[in-house]
């Protein structure tokens, strides 16, 4: 009898995923990237915050949610949320690299480049948030939020700083 969950077939078992999933994927995706932009301003002139940047990416997800038929409100809503989060992880890295200097990375990425892959997230978020607009709107939206955090908690390997910030995240998924 062969073994369930053996390396041959390690997700034949997996539960079903929740419609929710790939938002709160995208979502620790875009937070992933929070790393690399720590990275990149640790040691420079460049602020966390970056108001006018911040600006840029409402503005353009909101265009975008138009152009999907999504509420440009609602998007911007979420996204506040999404940089409010990426905002912690940085906050958490400078923290962390201040306490222990030897955990500071050595290599700098370039903000722009970076900033280029956010970009790239930030639309497929867009568009995944779009597709489940009726999800996110259902008595249902919750608990599957819930559940769909907890996979891909489980799936990332989050650790205590990616997990607060992502619970900061997807604070407005379900409505605020
Ligand atoms: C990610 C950055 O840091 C902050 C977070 C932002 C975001 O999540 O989009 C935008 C500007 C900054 O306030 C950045 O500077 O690009």
């Amino acid at each position: 009898v062969p073994v369930s969950g053996t390396a041959a077939a390690p997700h034949a078992t997996a539960p079903s995923l929740s419609a929710l999933h790939p938002v709160v994927e995208l979502a620790a995706e875009r937070l992933a990237t929070a790393d690399l932009v720590a990275a990149a301003k640790w040691g420079t002139d460049s602020p966390i915050d970056d108001p006018a940047r911040e600006q840029q990416v409402l503005d353009n997800v909101a265009a975008q949610a138009q152009q999907l038929g999504a509420d440009p409100d609602e998007i911007r809503v979420i996204f506040r949320d999404q940089i409010e989060a990426n905002k912690i992880v940085q906050r958490g890295l400078f923290q962390r690299w201040t306490d222990h200097p030897d955990d500071a990375p050595t290599t700098k990425p370039d903000l722009s480049v970076v900033r280029q892959e956010i970009n790239r997230v930030t639309s497929a978020l867009v568009e995944a948030l779009a597709t489940t607009t009726d999800d996110r709107g259902a008595v249902t939206c919750r608990p599957e939020l819930l559940l769909a955090a907890l996979q891909v908690h489980h799936e990332d390997h989050l650790d205590a700083l990616h997990t607060r910030a992502l619970a900061r995240a997807l604070r407005s998924v379900c409505g605020s």
